[in-house]
C-alpha cells in the first residue's frame, strides 16, 4: 500500500479503557471534581491517544517547521518580499527566530524542513531538505500545485512525523514559514468549511485595508476558478476529493502539515496545532481521516479569523489565546506546558486515599443541574463524541 493510503488505515480511534481509567483517577485526586477545567479532558484524551493511564509526558517535543513559496504572492497580498521565507529558514537555522526562543523556553526541539522554498537554498546543518517544487503556482490562474506534487509533500509530512517519533519525540508541534501563506489558508478553510471568503480572509502578518479587500479577492477567484476545475473522486455526499481540494488552493507546507498530523495520529503521539496555517492542514487531514482530529490539541487561537472557523470546524477548543500573528510554531510552543501540566496531574497529584485528605460526600450531586448524582463513569463521553477538549460547557465536566 502506498504510504498515505497506509497511514490513513494505521489511524485507530481513542483507546476508551485508558480514557475511562484516566477519568477514575481523576475524580479521585486531591482537588474538587472538574476543578482543572478543560486540563482534565485534555489529559484524559490525551490517554486515550496514547492507550495508556497516566499518558507519557509530551517529552522530549519537537516542532517541525515546513518552509514553503505561494505563487500567489504575484497577486501583492502581503507587503513582504517572497525571499523572506528562506532567509527566515536560515534564521531558524541560527536560532534567531521567535520559534527559536520559544522552543528554548519550552524545552523542545526545533527541526526545519524545505518542502517548497523557491530558489536553491545552500546546504546548512539541521536544514532537512525535501523540495517538492519551487513553490506553488498562483492559485488565481490554474491549480497551485499538481496532484503528484501534493500527494509526495504530504507524503514528507508522514515522513517527518515518523521519523520525529522514531528519534523518541513524544509530542509533535506543527510549525510554518511561506509568506502569502495566509491567503493560501483562507482559500483551504472556505473550501473546507464552506464559510464565505470575507469570513476567513484575514490580515496576515499585516497589511493595509486596500490590500486586504484584493486579498479577499484573491481568495473568491481561486476558489471560482478551482470550482471550474475537475473535484477529483467525489465522496458519497458529493464531496470533493480532500487532496484534490488540497492541490488546487492550498500550499507545500500546507500538504507536509496535513501529513505530519496523519503521521502523529497514525503513531498515537498528539500533534499540537499552531496557527490558521495549521488549522487549514488540519482541515486537510481530518478530511482525509476523520479519527485524526482527536490527536490534535489546538495550540491557541490567532488572530486569523479562518484559524477560529477552523478550530470550529475540527471542533478544537485553543488552549491559548493572545492575538498572535506570526506562525512558525510559535503558539503551539507556548501551549506546551499547558499540555505537559495536563499530563503531569495524572502521574503527581496524591489521591484522598494516599494522601489522607477527606473526600466529600461520596453521593456527589452536580450543582449545575439540581440534584442529579452523576455516575463516575461515562458521563463525558469519549473525546470523540466530545465538543473538543472542553469547547462546550457540558454539565458532565463541571460535576461535583
Ligand atoms: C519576517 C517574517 C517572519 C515570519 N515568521 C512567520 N511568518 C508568518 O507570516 C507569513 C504569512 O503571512 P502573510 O500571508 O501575510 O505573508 C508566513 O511566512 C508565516 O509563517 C513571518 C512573516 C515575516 C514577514
Ligand atoms: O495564524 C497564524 O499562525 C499566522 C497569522 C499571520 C501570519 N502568519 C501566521
Amino acid at each position: 500500500m502506498e504510504l498515505i493510503a497506509e497511514t490513513i488505515a494505521a489511524i485507530r480511534p481513542l483507546d476508551e479503557a485508558a480514557m475511562r481509567a484516566a477519568r477514575e483517577r481523576h475524580d479521585r485526586l486531591t482537588k474538587p471534581r472538574g476543578s482543572l477545567g478543560t486540563l482534565e479532558e485534555l489529559g484524559i484524551r490525551l490517554a486515550g491517544v496514547a492507550g495508556v493511564c497516566p499518558p507519557p509526558l509530551p517529552s522530549p517535543a519537537a516542532v517541525a517547521v515546513f518552509a514553503a513559496d505561494h505563487g500567489v504572492h504575484a497577486q501583492g497580498v502581503t507587503p513582504w518580499p517572497q525571499e523572506v521565507t528562506g532567509q527566515m529558514v536560515h534564521n531558524f537555522l541560527a536560532g534567531g527566530a521567535v520559534v527559536n526562543a520559544f522552543a528554548r523556553q519550552v524545552g523542545a526541539e526545533v527541526t526545519v524542513v524545505d518542502v517548497g522554498v523557491k530558489g536553491e537554498l545552500p546546504e546548512a546543518p539541521g536544514l532537512l531538505a525535501r523540495k517538492v517544487a519551487h513553490g506553488t503556482a498562483d492559485m488565481t490562474q490554474g491549480p497551485a500545485m499538481t496532484a503528484a506534487e501534493a500527494r509526495r509533500a504530504v507524503e514528507v509530512g508522514i515522513e517527518i512525523a515518523r521519523d520525529l517519533v522514531a528519534a523518541g519525540h513524544r509530542c509533535l508541534l506543527t510549525g510554518d514559514m511561506g509568506i502569502a501563506n495566509t491567503t493560501a489558508s483562507a482559500a483551504l478553510i472556505a473550501a473546507f468549511t464552506g464559510r464565505a471568503a470575507e469570513d476567513v480572509t484575514g490580515y496576515g502578518t499585516g497589511i493595509d485595508d486596500a490590500t486586504h479587500a484584493r486579498k479577499i479577492e484573491v481568495v473568491r477567484a481561486a476558489l471560482a476558478r478551482a470550482r471550474t476545475e475537475p473535484s477529483g473522486e467525489a465522496d458519497a455526499a458529493g464531496r470533493a476529493d480532500p487532496l484534490t481540494v488540497l492541490a488546487q488552493v492550498g500550499g507545500l507546507e500546507h500538504a507536509a502539515i496535513a501529513g505530519f498530523v496523519l503521521g502523529a495520529a497514525a503513531h498515537r503521539v498528539p500533534v499540537v496545532l499552531d496557527g490558521v496555517i495549521a488549522g487549514a492542514a488540519a482541515l486537510v487531514a481530518v478530511a482525509l481521516a476523520p479519527g485524526a482530529r482527536d490527536f490534535c490539541v489546538a495550540g491557541h487561537r490567532s488572530a486569523e479569523p479562518g484559524h477560529a472557523a477552523a478550530l470550529a470546524s475540527l471542533r478544537l477548543r485553543p488552549l491559548v489565546d493572545l492575538e498572535l500573528r506570526l506562525g512558525e510554531g510559535t503558539g503551539a510552543l507556548l501551549a506546551l506546558p499547558l499540555v505537559a501540566g495536563a499530563v503531569r496531574v495524572l502521574h503527581e497529584v496524591a489521591t484522598f486515599d494516599s494522601a489522607g485528605v477527606a473526600d466529600k460526600d461520596a453521593a456527589a450531586t452536580d450543582p449545575a443541574e439540581g440534584a442529579a448524582t452523576v455516575p463516575a463513569e461515562g458521563t463525558a463521553g469519549g473525546a470523540a463524541a466530545d465538543p473538543a477538549d472542553g469547547s462546550g460547557g457540558d454539565a458532565a465536566r463541571n460535576r461535583a
